[in-house]
C-alpha cells in the first residue's frame, strides 16, 4: 500500500497504530457523535448490568474508521468485562472459532471485525453459540463423524461490518441490536480533532480544525491521521504553528483535495469520466481501470462519492453526476443528467 493511500485507507500500520489506539475514547460518554447508537447502546448496557447479565449480541454495520472496534472496547470497558479481538477472515475452520468459544469467561465480549468475511462452517458454528451458549465439536469424518455437544461460558458477541447486506438473515437474525453508524457531521469531526490535539499536544485553531474536519470524509480515523499530517508539516515548515493556511497546505501536499477526495477517489472519477464518457460502467472494470480491488473500490471510495453527490450507484452500472465532471474542472455533457440516468436513479439498487 503507497503511502498517500494509507492517509484515507482503512487500516493504520505500525506507530500510526499505536497513536490510533491512544486517541481511542475510552468510555461511553467521551465517545462523540453517533447520538442516536449512543443512547441506544446504553440502554441496552444499562439494563444488561441492571439484570446482571450479558447483554444481547451487537452488530454494528459502517464504513471502516467510523469507530466499530472503539464502540466495542468500550462496551467491554462499560460492563467491567474482559475483550477478545479476532476477525472474520482469520476465521477459516470452525476449529479457530472453537479454540477461542471454549476460552472464553463469563460476560466476555467477543470482537469479530469482518464478520461478514468468516468461513460458512464457523459461521455455522457461531449461530448455535450466540443462541445456546453451546458448540458442537465434530469427532471423526464420513458417516462415522459424531458431534459432541460442548458448553460455553455466556458471551456477548460484538460483530462488525462494513458490508451488513452481505451478511446471511440467520446471522443477522441472532444479533438482538444492530447499531447502524453513520458518516460523522463536519461538526463532530471538529471535536475529535479538539479532543486528539489536547491528548497529542497540539495548538489547533478553530478555523484550522475547520480545514481538515472538511477534507476528512466523514470518518473520524481519516480526521485524526490528517491532523498527524498536519502537524509533521507545520513543524518541518512552520515552525511547529498550525493555522488554517498551514493545513489547507499540508493537505494539498498530501493530495487531499478541498472536498476531501484523494487520489482513489480522483482515480475513480477520472476513469469514469474521461475513458467511460461518465458510465454507465461495472464496478469490476471501473476497479481494473483503476488498478485496485473492487471490494477496495466498493467499501473505501464508493460511499463517500456517492454521499458527496458525485457518483450514483445504477442497476447498470456507476454513473457519474453532472457535480462530478464541475468537481473534476470538465464540462458536463448535455445529458449528464438525461432522462437515461433519471430513471436509473428511480430504481436505484444501494448495492447491486
Ligand atoms: N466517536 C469517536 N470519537 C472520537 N474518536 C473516534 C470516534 N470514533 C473513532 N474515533 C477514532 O478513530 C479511530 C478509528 O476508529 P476505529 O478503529 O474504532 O474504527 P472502525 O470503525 O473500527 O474501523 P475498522 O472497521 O476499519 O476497524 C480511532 O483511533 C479513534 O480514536
Amino acid at each position: 500500500m503507497g503511502s498517500e493511500r494509507d492517509l484515507v485507507s482503512a487500516e493504520a500500520e505500525g506507530d500510526e497504530r499505536l497513536i490510533e489506539a491512544a486517541l481511542r475514547p475510552k468510555r461511553l460518554e467521551e465517545f462523540i457523535g453517533q447520538a442516536r447508537v449512543r443512547e441506544q447502546l446504553s440502554l441496552v448496557l444499562h439494563s444488561a448490568l441492571r439484570r446482571n447479565r450479558p447483554p444481547d449480541h451487537v452488530l454494528m454495520s459502517g464504513s471502516p474508521g467510523l469507530g466499530k472496534t472503539t464502540l466495542s472496547m468500550i462496551i467491554a470497558t462499560e460492563l467491567g468485562v474482559p475483550l477478545r479481538i479476532t476477525s472474520g477472515p482469520a476465521l477459516e475452520r470452525a476449529g479457530d472459532l472453537a479454540a477461542i468459544l471454549s476460552t472464553l469467561s463469563e460476560g466476555e465480549v467477543l470482537f469479530i471485525d469482518e464478520i461478514h468475511r468468516m468461513a460458512r462452517p464457523a459461521e455455522e458454528m457461531l449461530y448455535l453459540a450466540m443462541e445456546d451458549f453451546r458448540v458442537d465439536i465434530v469427532v471423526g469424518k464420513g458417516p462415522g463423524a459424531t458431534a459432541i455437544p460442548l458448553e460455553i461460558a455466556p458471551f456477548t458477541l460484538v460483530g462488525a461490518t462494513t458490508r451488513a447486506g452481505l451478511l446471511p438473515a440467520p446471522l443477522r437474525d441472532r444479533f438482538g441490536f444492530v447499531a447502524h453508524m453513520d458518516f460523522y457531521e463536519a461538526g463532530e469531526l471538529e471535536q475529535v480533532l479538539h479532543r486528539s490535539s489536547r491528548l497529542l499536544g497540539l495548538e489547533l485553531p478553530g478555523d484550522a480544525a475547520r480545514e481538515i474536519a472538511g477534507r476528512s470524509r466523514g470518518t473520524p480515523r481519516i480526521a485524526n491521521r490528517l491532523l498527524r499530517r498536519v502537524r509533521d508539516f507545520a513543524e518541518v515548515r512552520a515552525e511547529g504553528v498550525i493555522t488554517k493556511e498551514v493545513a489547507a497546505a499540508a493537505l494539498n501536499l498530501y493530495e487531499v483535495d478541498a472536498q476531501g477526495l484523494d487520489r482513489l477517489d480522483r482515480a475513480v472519477l477520472g476513469v469514469l469520466l474521461r475513458r467511460f464518457g461518465g458510465g454507465p460502467v461495472g464496478l469490476s472494470t471501473l476497479a481494473v481501470a483503476v488498478g485496485e480491488e473492487p471490494e477496495t473500490v466498493e467499501v473505501v471510495a464508493e460511499p463517500f462519492l456517492v454521499r458527496q453527490g458525485l457518483l450514483a450507484r445504477t442497476p447498470r452500472g456507476r454513473v457519474a453526476t453532472a457535480a462530478a465532471w464541475i468537481h473534476m474542472g470538465l464540462t458536463p455533457p448535455p445529458d449528464a443528467f438525461g432522462a437515461s440516468v433519471a430513471a436509473d436513479l428511480a430504481g436505484q439498487d444501494e448495492d447491486p
